[in-house]
C-alpha cells in the first residue's frame, strides 16, 4: 500500500494516545516470563511486541521474529538459558544480515550452546539446551546495546548473576540504563561503573508488581517534527508520557527546543507547542545515545531548510536498512544535498522541497514516519506505508486525526 499525503495544516489542540514503548514492552515480556508475578499495562501494540509475545507463549521449535531486532537479541539469550529442546530462531531477510556474533560469542563463553544455521555471525541460530555455568564475560560494546541488554535480562536468573566487561565506546547507553532500571524495579541489585556491569542473582520470588509502560518516545518524535514544521502557535498533546522517562529518546524535549518546539509536561501527557521560528543554525547533534530519532531530525532540518550535522550514527548502518544511505537517497530526491560517512550525516540548507516525490521506505518503519511530516510543506508519496506497524501500527490514523490529508494509491 502506498499513501499520498497532501499538503496539509495541523488542527491545533488535538490529543493523541501513542502506544507503549516497544523497548520497555519487549524487556518486560521477557522478565514476566522469568518472574511470573508481573502485571503489564499499556504494552505496545507494535508488530515487534506481538512477535515477542507470541514467541514467549509458544513451544515451537522454529521461531520467526521477522524484523524485530530486540526480539532477535533478547530471545537468543532467553532460549540459551531456558529452553529444554533445540530451538531455531530466525527472522526476515534483513534480520539475517544484521550481525549477532558479539552476543553469540558472549553466550558461548558463558557456557551456552548456540550455533549458526547458515552464515557465521548472522541469524538464523540454533540454540541447544545447556547450562550457563560461568558468570563473567567480556564483549564489545560499540556495535549494539541490544547484545548487552539481552545478557542483562537473563543475568539475575543465572545462579551466580553476571559480570559484563564492556570493551570500546559504549553505544546507545540509555537503552542499557533502561534495562538496568527495570531490573532494579524488580528488586535486582545492579551496578554500572565505567566499563563494568554487575548483576546479582535474584534468588527470592518477587511480590506481585505492576509495570505501566510509558508511551513510546521514538514514536513521539514524528509529532515533534510536525510541530517544528508548523506555524507558530500550533499545539498537539501526546499521552501517556512522564517527565522522568526510562527512554533515552525523551531527549527530544530538549533537542526540539532548537527548532522552536516547547514541551510542557503534565501528569500523564506532554503538550508540544511551536513557540518561535528562530533557529540557531547549523544544528549539530551527536545521536549515539538516541539513534532512532536521527531520521526524524534529518527530515525536520530538511523541511525547515536548515543545515545540520549529525554524528554518532554508526549503528544506523545495521538497522532495518542502512539508514544513512536511505536518508541520503530520499532527501536527495526531494532536492536536498546530503553527505554521509560511516557515522555522520551532513545536510546542506535547502530552500524548497520537490513536490509529489515517491519516498522508498526500504522495509523501515522509521523511513515512512520520518518523511510524513513533510506533508506540511508539499504533497508527498510514501511507498509501502504499512511498514509503520513494526513500532506504531496506528500512525496513519493518528496523523489523519490531527489534520494530515492522505489517500491510498493503488498501483495502475
Ligand atoms: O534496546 C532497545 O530496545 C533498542 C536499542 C537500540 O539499538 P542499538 O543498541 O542496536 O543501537 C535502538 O536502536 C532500538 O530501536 C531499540
Ligand atoms: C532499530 C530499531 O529496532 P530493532 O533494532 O529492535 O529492530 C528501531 O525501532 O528503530
Amino acid at each position: 500500500m502506498d499513501l499520498k499525503l497532501y499538503k496539509s495544516k495541523i488542527q491545533s489542540s488535538k490529543t493523541i494516545r501513542i502506544t507503549g514503548s516497544k523497548s520497555e514492552s519487549n524487556r518486560l515480556l521477557l522478565l514476566k516470563s522469568l518472574y511470573s508475578n508481573i502485571v503489564l499495562e499499556n504494552l505496545s501494540n507494535s508488530d515487534d511486541t506481538s512477535l515477542m509475545q507470541k514467541a514467549i507463549a509458544s513451544n515451537d521449535t522454529l521461531v520467526d521474529i521477522h524484523h524485530a531486532g530486540t526480539a532477535m537479541r533478547f530471545l537468543t539469550a532467553y532460549y540459551a538459558t531456558t529452553t529444554n529442546q533445540d530451538v531455531v530462531i530466525t527472522g526476515s531477510k534483513r534480520m539475517q544480515e544484521r550481525p549477532i556474533a558479539i552476543l553469540v560469542g558472549a553466550l558461548r563463553d558463558l557456557g551456552a550452546d548456540v550455533s549458526y544455521v547458515n552464515e557465521d555471525g548472522f541469524p538464523p541460530l540454533k540454540i541447544t539446551p545447556s547450562k550457563i555455568t560461568k558468570h563473567k564475560v567480556t564483549l564489545k560494546a560499540n556495535v549494539s546495546s541490544q547484545y548487552i541488554s539481552a545478557l542483562l535480562l537473563i543475568a539475575p536468573s543465572l545462579p551466580n548473576g553476571l559480570k559484563l566487561i564492556l570493551e570500546g565506546e559504549i553505544t546507545s547507553v540509555p537503552y542499557i540504563k533502561m534495562t538496568l532500571s527495570l531490573l532494579e524495579e524488580l528488586g535486582v541489585k545492579t551496578n554500572f561503573d565505567n566499563q563494568i556491569i554487575s548483576i546479582k542473582p535474584l534468588t527470592k520470588s518477587i511480590n506481585i508488581k505492576t509495570f505501566t509502560v510509558e508511551s513510546d518516545w521514538s514514536s513521539a518524535s514524528y509529532f515533534y517534527s510536525i510541530i517544528a514544521l508548523s506555524d507558530i502557535g500550533t499545539t498537539v498533546t501526546l499521552k501517556s508520557y512522564k517527565s522522568r522517562s526510562l527512554q533515552g529518546d525523551a531527549v527530544l524535549a530538549n533537542l526540539y527546543e532548537n527548532f522552536g518546539v516547547e514541551t510542557t509536561f503534565f501528569e500523564h501527557s506532554i503538550r508540544l507547542h511551536k513557540s518561535t521560528t528562530k533557529i540557531s543554525t547549523p544544528i549539530n547533534f551527536n545521536l549515539s545515545n538516541a539513534p532512532d530519532i536521527a531520521q526524524t531530525i534529518a527530515v525536520t532540518c530538511f523541511g525547515l531548510g536548515v543545515e545540520c550535522h549529525l554524528s554518532g550514527l554508526h549503528t544506523l548502518k545495521i538497522k532495518e536498512t542502512d539508514r544513512l544511505i536511505a536518508l541520503q537517497s530520499e532527501i536527495e530526491k526531494l532536492g536536498g544535498e546530503v553527505n554521509t560517512t560511516e557515522n555522520t550525516l551532513h545536510l546542506k540548507a535547502t530552500k524548497s522541497v520537490n513536490e509529489s516525490v515517491e519516498i522508498e521506505t526500504y522495509n523501515d518503519h522509521r523511513m515512512a514516519m520520518a518523511f510524513a511530516p513533510l506533508a506540511l510543506k508539499t504533497a508527498i508519496i510514501i511507498k509501502d506505508a504499512a511498514v509503520v506497524s513494526k513500532s506504531y501500527p496506528d500512525f496513519w490514523r493518528d496523523l489523519e486525526s490531527i489534520g494530515i490529508k492522505l489517500r491510498e494509491i493503488t498501483a495502475n
